[in-house]
């Protein structure tokens, strides 16, 4: 199978984790593409979706289903959406897609987060891939100076503007053996509006995509 078939399955399977008469917190990226495209199906059976960008939120209105501002709700039951990493604490990093802080916004208000992803983004260590961190413009340099006593090798997403006006800088060189701390100390940072890391807040549920099909790891 492709990675696209994988990343599909598990769109597909997050669909009995969708709760009939409800509201849906919707990621963002090609496995999360998935999962609207399946939500698509079920337009009539619930209320609408919350969802974590621009992009999510113009495919999920392309589909006729009802956007929620996220001000105009009190829970969600389940965030639905995929990483860049896992590991077996399912703890995350996300944002290669840049929508890290709506993300993490919208995962705070679901009682359940489903990460969904296929299998070459499960990992032992967090932090081969790189680290992104949202920042706002004025403070990149000063942000990247920290970001290097941290022991990280920051570089400056070029063309990238997030949803909410800020840049990214993608950190290199981590090995992350603690990621609680590791996303408070980033957070601390005077500039830095969300580190992608996924560490206090995990994922509840993985589905993840292999060959073998969609496998289930619950917290
Ligand atoms: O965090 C994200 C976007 O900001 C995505 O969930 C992450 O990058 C995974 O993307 P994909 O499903 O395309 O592999």
């Amino acid at each position: 199978m492709t990675q696209d078939e994988l990343k599909k399955a598990v769109g597909w399977a997050a669909l009995q984790y969708v709760e009939p008469g409800t509201i849906v917190g919707v990621g963002t990226g090609s496995t999360a593409a998935h999962f609207i495209d399946a939500l698509g199906t079920m337009k009539n059976q619930i209320e609408g979706a919350v969802s974590s960008s621009e992009a999510s939120t113009e495919k999920l209105k392309a589909l006729g289903i009802h956007v929620f501002d996220l001000n105009e709700i009190d829970e969600l039951s389940v965030y639905v959406d995929g990483a860049d990493e896992i590991n077996p604490q399912m703890q995350m990093i996300k944002g290669g897609g840049a929508a890290l802080t709506r993300e993490k916004i919208v995962a705070a208000v679901a009682k359940k987060f489903i990460c969904i992803a296929d299998a070459s983004k499960e990992v032992d260590v967090l932090g081969n891939f790189p680290l992104p961190v949202e920042v706002i413009p004025m403070a990149r340099s000063y942000v990247a100076r920290e970001l290097v006593k941290l022991g990280g090798l920051p570089e400056y997403r070029q063309n990238v503007i997030t949803d909410n006006g800020n840049i990214i800088l993608d950190v290199h060189n981590l090995r992350i053996l603690d990621p609680i701390e590791l996303e408070k100390t980033i957070n601390a940072l005077p500039g830095v509006v969300t580190v992608g890391l996924f560490a206090g807040r995990g994922a509840d549920v993985a589905l993840i995509g292999t060959a073998d099909g969609v496998k289930t790891i619950v917290k």
